[in-house]
């Protein structure tokens, strides 16, 4: 459980005057769920995006199991076995939930081409058993554009599982979730990640989530790391709430 998984060292990234990474150190260990919280534009997102490989540090390094992946591609980086869901789902959108889940699981394996059918029995079976860890079995036949946004965060994050990551970066999962869908939304997301032993960093506004299932609290603020905890302890720190938490329940 305290092994690390990925490591983080001096990241820097400024865009002109705006230093979305100050100097990012953080270590995420093997297992756990790390929740990254901070105001709009403390640059949570700059910090997924440098993991992922979308964005490059002007300095610092990133060691995911024990090896640099500074200077890879996005596509490398998802074959090292990180993972990742956007803010906005990443859904091949006139396509079916099962057609989209078959398609992530040809790729995992590298044999799709434009003119392979995408819905061959073995791949259809393994993404209806993948929907059905996820619950979205009854919307498998629906358009990816038809389902409503909990389902959608959902078939998202599911898409990236399939790629078998043991790390999975997801910028807020529940973003433009319904109040009353967003606890089940999550339950389930946590059930499937931790039966399948995935270790999870997660950018949240929402602090009952936080609470209730991070393993850890790093707190973002302009570019640095300001408090990291167990949620417990840095939910409660004054300055957090009053400086982070204040401005997030507005955001
Ligand atoms: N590609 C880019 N080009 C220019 N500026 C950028 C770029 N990406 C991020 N920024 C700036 O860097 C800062 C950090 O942005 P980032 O998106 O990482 O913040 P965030 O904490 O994820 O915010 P939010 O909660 O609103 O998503 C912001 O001021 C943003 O405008």
């Amino acid at each position: 459980m305290s092994q690390v998984l990925l490591s983080a060292k001096g990241l820097r990234l400024a865009f002109g005057g705006v230093k979305a990474a100050d100097g990012i150190d953080l270590d995420v260990r093997h297992g756990e769920f790390l929740a990254i919280i901070g105001p709009n534009g403390a640059g949570k997102t700059t910090f997924i995006n440098m993991t992922t490989g979308y964005l490059r540090p002007q300095a610092g390094r990133i060691e995911f199991d024990g090896k640099p992946i500074l200077g890879l591609s996005p596509r490398a980086i998802v074959r090292r076995g990180i993972g990742r869901s956007f803010q906005l789902p990443q859904l091949f959108s006139e396509h079916t939930v099962l057609e989209n889940a078959a398609l992530a699981i040809a790729a995992r394996r590298g044999i799709w081409s434009p003119f392979t059918p995408l819905l061959r029995p073995r791949w259809r079976d393994e993404a209806m058993d993948l929907l059905d860890r996820f619950g979205l079995r009854a919307v498998a036949e629906s358009r990816a554009d038809a389902l409503n946004e909990g389902a959608r965060k959902l078939a998202d994050i599911a898409m990236a599982v399939a790629l078998e990551p043991s790390l999975l970066l997801m910028d807020e999962p529940t973003s433009g979730v319904a109040a009353a869908e967003k606890m089940v939304i999550v339950e389930t997301l946590v059930r499937v990640l931790r039966s399948t032993g995935v270790t999870a960093v997660f950018v949240e506004h929402d602090m009952d989530v936080v609470a209730r299932f991070a393993d850890r609290v790093a707190v973002w603020s302009q570019g640095r790391i300001a408090a990291l905890g167990p949620p417990g302890e840095v939910l409660a720190d004054p300055k957090v709430r009053r400086e982070v938490i204040g401005i997030a329940a507005n955001a």
